[in-house]
């Protein structure tokens, strides 16, 4: 059973739908990259799959043990975000909130996943620091600390490379790789970069207006969707 599926999917704004009769699966340890043209729906359908936004028609469902509550979700940053007043190790410990339910205080158990989370992104010596004073890529990783703090299961990330250098961003895709690989969490990331989407990812679902992809990187790079993003041939 896939971990999450989309089934005949509708999403819009004020009778305006954006998204129409989406069909996609991500099952466990996929690695899966939604591209497409500004306003396609992107953002919209990671809201829908968090719980935030409503579909019109069709379903998601959920399955292989994942709770919509326990997807480690790192959102596309805002000004308000690059700014908050708050230590490395509060910002990472908040992303328990979830797991924590009514409970009024943290458990230990959730100080160590902190912990260890940390030691895994190689942030732990900036634990004490302020999380507004990091540098762009620091701020991304202890983001995903605390993303990885909330699943066990699935990843969700919002364009999460937007503003870093190139480096930064390679030592960025590198590291999700790797908790993908290594520990058997599935990605789902939005992003523009589709050159390095069909480098990483197993799986690529492409919005747009008039066409919808959803299949393999490789079988996406052959796809008349594949070959206009990539720089190849015009639609027609
Ligand atoms: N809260 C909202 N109310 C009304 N319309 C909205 C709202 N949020 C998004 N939209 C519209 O829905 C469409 C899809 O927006 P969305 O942000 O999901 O696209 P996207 O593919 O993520 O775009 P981008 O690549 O620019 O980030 C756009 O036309 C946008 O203007």
């Amino acid at each position: 059973m896939a971990l999450i599926k989309c089934e005949n999917v509708s999403v819009g704004y004020e009778g305006q739908t954006v998204i129409k009769d989406l069909n996609f699966q991500i099952a466990n340890g996929d690695y899966l990259c939604i591209v497409g043209e500004n306003g396609s729906g992107k953002s919209t359908l990671v809201k829908s799959i968090l719980g935030l936004k409503a579909v019109e028609k069709g379903r998601i469902v959920f399955g292989d043990g994942l709770r919509q509550t326990e997807i480690g979700y790192l959102p596309q940053q805002t000004e308000v975000q690059k700014d908050f007043p708050a230590s490395v190790y509060e910002v990472v410990l908040s992303g328990r909130l979830n797991s924590r339910g009514l409970r009024p205080f943290y458990t230990a158990q959730d100080r160590r996943t902190v912990y260890e989370k940390m030691e895994m992104l190689g942030i732990h010596a900036l634990s004490r620091q302020c999380f507004r004073d990091l540098s762009g890529g620091q701020k991304q990783r202890v983001l995903l600390a605390r993303a990885l703090c909330a699943t066990k299961k699935l990843l969700l990330l919002d364009e999460p490379v937007t503003g870093l250098d190139p480096i930064v961003t390679g030592e960025f895709y590198q590291l999700l790789c790797k908790i993908n690989r290594e520990q058997k969490i599935a990605v789902v990331m939005v992003s523009h970069d589709v050159e390095s989407a069909v480098e990483y990812a197993s799986h690529i679902l492409h919005l747009s207006e008039d066409t919808q992809f959803f299949g393999t990187a490789a079988a996406y790079q052959k796809s008349r969707a594949g070959k206009t993003f990539l720089g190849g041939e015009a639609y027609v």
